[in-house]
């Protein structure tokens, strides 16, 4: 796991060899001990380099062996064997240097990296502390401010920032590694006391308690209840107030109180379910390793709002022609500007010029005749997609893909009006489109395997989470979320006010709860939908009372909000009321309070105090068995997918894991006991039901997450 070389002579090249990413298995600990003491024992040679196979310096400690507790060689005795050393070691560093791994270069005297190469501390991101001396010498580097911003936040950062920080020695072009073996030679003559860094005094600031007090606050209003970020202000505090082997011992206190907790395995999970979502397969046999997907250069978007133009940005962001189509002049030149506007925001962002050369805008569908792929996002109405899709067929040349940008319509039924209906798919993108990192890609029936590979690339190439799912109302992310949404209406019937509910979500971990969500994203959004699938409006069955509908217990609330013109943030006024409209600062309406007591009265309903307990369990509990039907259902592969699809899609709590992950930390037997607690309380809520797959799990001894797939497998996939 570590090769050995001597090279010109006098140089002990050490080479980690753990593919893909060089990680510190515990294999690869006890060969680069054993090979530094070698090098060091060796009297022919003078200096050491230690590189990293396939152009890849270090990924860091091994993840996998974090499930068990840490056993073998230590890091912290290596590096500090390294830096004693008499002898320099230089870091040669190409691909990534992060964690355990730049952890390591900070241990050696020098640091070369190559210029594309990135550095940084993402243990943080995995619920952890850089706990093999880290904390204590990146501050002693590059001084207290930055080294906290950089462990606090898991930031990776260039080679060219690096140099600029003081974090590498030098940065090449050429092979890092030739480099490194030029500068070993120049080394050997030249004191080594300046540069152990644990020895270096630690450039200490002014005002260190008032910077530690703002990053603290900065820390807690930017993940709320998260520890790791806090223990690494602690161990950076101790970096500069304590000797260097006190400040390790605090360190390594700080790293055990977070190693076994429940948010480093929930973050630990949420960095592999990512991986494993990107592996699609389909019951064919098709996956994402042994189908090609087409290569994509000319893309037609049909739609201007604010998904067309957010869709547009994110293909031409990554190099496609992308040729705008609207049915209006004035929507089509409104359309043209934002989208133009946002390239250029964007692009100044990122230091690169906006590539508006990419960009045409049309009125004549005629014009998408030569694309590539087309993706529809017009207006959220059957019939218009379906008339568009039959058009599509007409004009485009017989090997375009097309797909539907739908949040939850049936994407078979639009291929079945097409000449092509295996040539058809969804691509659900979340608003704003060029921002948000989910894709939800949807399989119909009749979809091809290339279909599928291809919108999956796509997605990739554009810097999206792509999950593979199949066909129903609401996919996945849509089908659970109204369960979530029910449940926080009718507790609001039942005695909580929104505030209520929403507090109760923030403090579990959401930016935003569901009602401050809701007025962000727009009531009207819903209300459009319920229209469309009869539960509000004319199409309403007049023998429904208004809190039944289907058979089933609804709250007609949220349409009342409605009625009254209570949109959300754009009208000034929802669940909550703001400053004006289009403000942002959510304040609690007496008007709200006024219309459920009101609400209440007439349907003689006994208002109750509420648990925050409750309002957890039931918003969360029910938003997890339906993630369970789901997978019964076949529409998800496997729980990481839905997961995936809350913490990119829908401000799940990363440090909760997602729904899944979360419910299985709860533990299935509490959460099936829950659930059937509720639905005795509301026989008319189906969705509080506990699900086959839930009863089956638990039946089976509550497996672990990783295993459910084993139980899920004999069931029909619908992808
Ligand atoms: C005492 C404790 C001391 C130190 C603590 C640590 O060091 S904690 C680990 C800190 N390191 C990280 O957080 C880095 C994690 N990895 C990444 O960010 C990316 O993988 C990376 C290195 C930037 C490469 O990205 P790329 O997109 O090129 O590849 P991908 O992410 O798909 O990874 C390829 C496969 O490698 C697996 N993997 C990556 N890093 C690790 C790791 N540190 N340990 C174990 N496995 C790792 C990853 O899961 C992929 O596996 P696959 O089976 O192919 O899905």
């Amino acid at each position: 796991m570590a090769r050995y070389e001597l090279v010109k002579g006098s140089l002990a090249l050490i080479t980690l060899t753990n593919p893909p990413v060089n990680a510190l298995s515990s294999a690869v600990r006890y060969g680069i001990t054993e090979k530094i003491k070698r090098a060091l024992g060796d009297p022919k040679v003078k200096a050491v380099v230690i590189c990293g196979e396939n152009e890849r310096f270090c990924g860091g400690a091994d993840i996998r062996e974090f499930a068990a507790p840490m056993r073998g060689h230590s890091l912290v005795m290596l590096f500090d064997d390294i830096e004693a050393g008499e002898k320099p070691v230089i870091a040669a560093i190409e691909g990534v240097a992060l964690g355990g791994g730049f952890e390591l270069a900070l241990a050696c005297h020098y640091r070369i990296a190559h210029s594309k190469a990135r550095l940084g501390l993402p243990e943080v991101t995995l619920g952890l502390l850089p706990a093999a001396g880290g904390t204590q010498r990146l501050p002693r580097l590059i001084g207290i401010p930055a080294a906290l911003e950089l462990i606090t936040t898991g930031h990776h950062v260039s080679a060219q920032e690096a140099l600029k920080l003081g974090m590498v020695d030098q940065i090449t072009d050429e092979n890092a590694c030739k480099m490194a073996v030029e500068f070993a030679l120049r080394a050997v003559a030249k004191p080594l006391s300046s540069r152990r860094i644990s020895t270096l005094t630690m450039p200490c600031p002014p005002n260190l308690d008032a910077l530690f007090e703002a990053v603290t606050m900065q820390v807690q209003k930017k993940a709320r209840g998260v520890m790791a970020p806090l223990a690494c202000i602690q161990a950076v505090r101790a970096a500069a107030t304590l000797p260097y082997s006190k400040g390790m011992k605090r360190e390594s206190e700080l790293m055990a109180s977070l190693f076994s907790s429940s948010q480093a395995r929930a973050l630990q999970y949420c960095f592999f379910a990512q991986r494993t979502a990107g592996k699609w397969t389909l019951p064919s046999g098709a996956q994402w390793s042994n189908i090609k997907p087409r290569d994509i250069r000319r893309a037609a978007v049909i739609g201007l709002g604010t998904m067309g133009r957010g869709i547009a940005v994110s293909l031409a962001r990554v190099g496609i022609s992308v040729i705008a189509v609207e049915t209006e002049k004035k929507l089509l030149e409104t359309g043209r500007q934002m989208v133009i506007g946002m390239l250029e925001r964007d692009a100044k962002r990122r230091g690169v010029t906006a590539s508006l050369y990419l960009l045409q805008f049309t009125l004549s569908l005629q014009d998408v005749k030569d694309v590539d792929i087309v993706i529809e996002a017009v207006f959220e109405d059957m019939s218009l997609k379906k008339r568009l899709f039959r058009d599509l067929s007409k004009v485009c040349r017989p090997s375009t893909l097309l797909y539907t940008n739908t949040s939850g319509l049936d994407v078979d039924a639009l291929a079945g009006v097409t000449d092509r209906p295996h040539m058809v798919a969804g691509m659900h993108f979340f608003s704003p489109a060029h921002v948000m990192k989910l894709l939800e890609v949807i399989c119909g029936p009749r979809s091809s395997s290339e279909t599928i590979a291809t919108a999956m690339s796509l997605g990739k190439r554009m810097g999206k989470v792509c999950v593979a799912v199949g066909n129903c109302p609401g996919f996945v992310g849509n089908r659970m979320v109204k369960t979530y949404t029910d449940q926080a209406n009718f507790l609001l019937e039942e005695g909580a006010t929104p505030e209520q509910v929403d507090g109760a979500l923030e403090e579990f971990g959401f930016a935003m709860g569901v009602f401050r969500m809701s007025d962000l994203a727009g009531l009207d959004v819903g209300w459009r939908i319920r229209k469309e699938s009869g539960l509000t409006g004319p199409d309403v069955d007049p023998k429904d009372p208004p809190h039944r509908r289907q058979g089933h217990r609804y709250s007609p609330i949220p349409d009342m909000l409605c009625e009254q013109g209570r949109m959300g943030q754009k009208t000034g006024c929802g669940w909550y009321v703001y400053e004006k409209p289009g403000g942002t600062e959510a304040k609690p309406d007496p008007l709200i309070q006024k219309l459920l007591e009101g609400y209440r009265v007439r349907y003689s309903i006994q208002p109750r105090k509420i648990s925050s307990q409750e309002l957890i369990e039931r918003c969360l509990y029910v938003l997890a068995n339906e993630g369970f039907r789901v997978l019964e259902d076949g529409i998800a592969v496997q729980p990481e997918d839905i997961d995936v699809i809350y913490l990119f899609g829908y401000g799940f709590p990363r440090h909760r894991g997602g729904p899944m992950f979360y419910a299985n930390m709860v533990g299935l037997g509490r959460v099936l006991d829950r659930l059937e607690h509720y639905h005795h309380a509301h026989p008319d809520v189906p969705h509080l039901k506990p699900s086959q797959l839930l009863k089956k799990l638990v039946a089976c001894g509550s497996p672990p997450i990783q295993k459910w797939k084993e139980h899920i497998k004999t069931m029909h996939s619908h992808l």
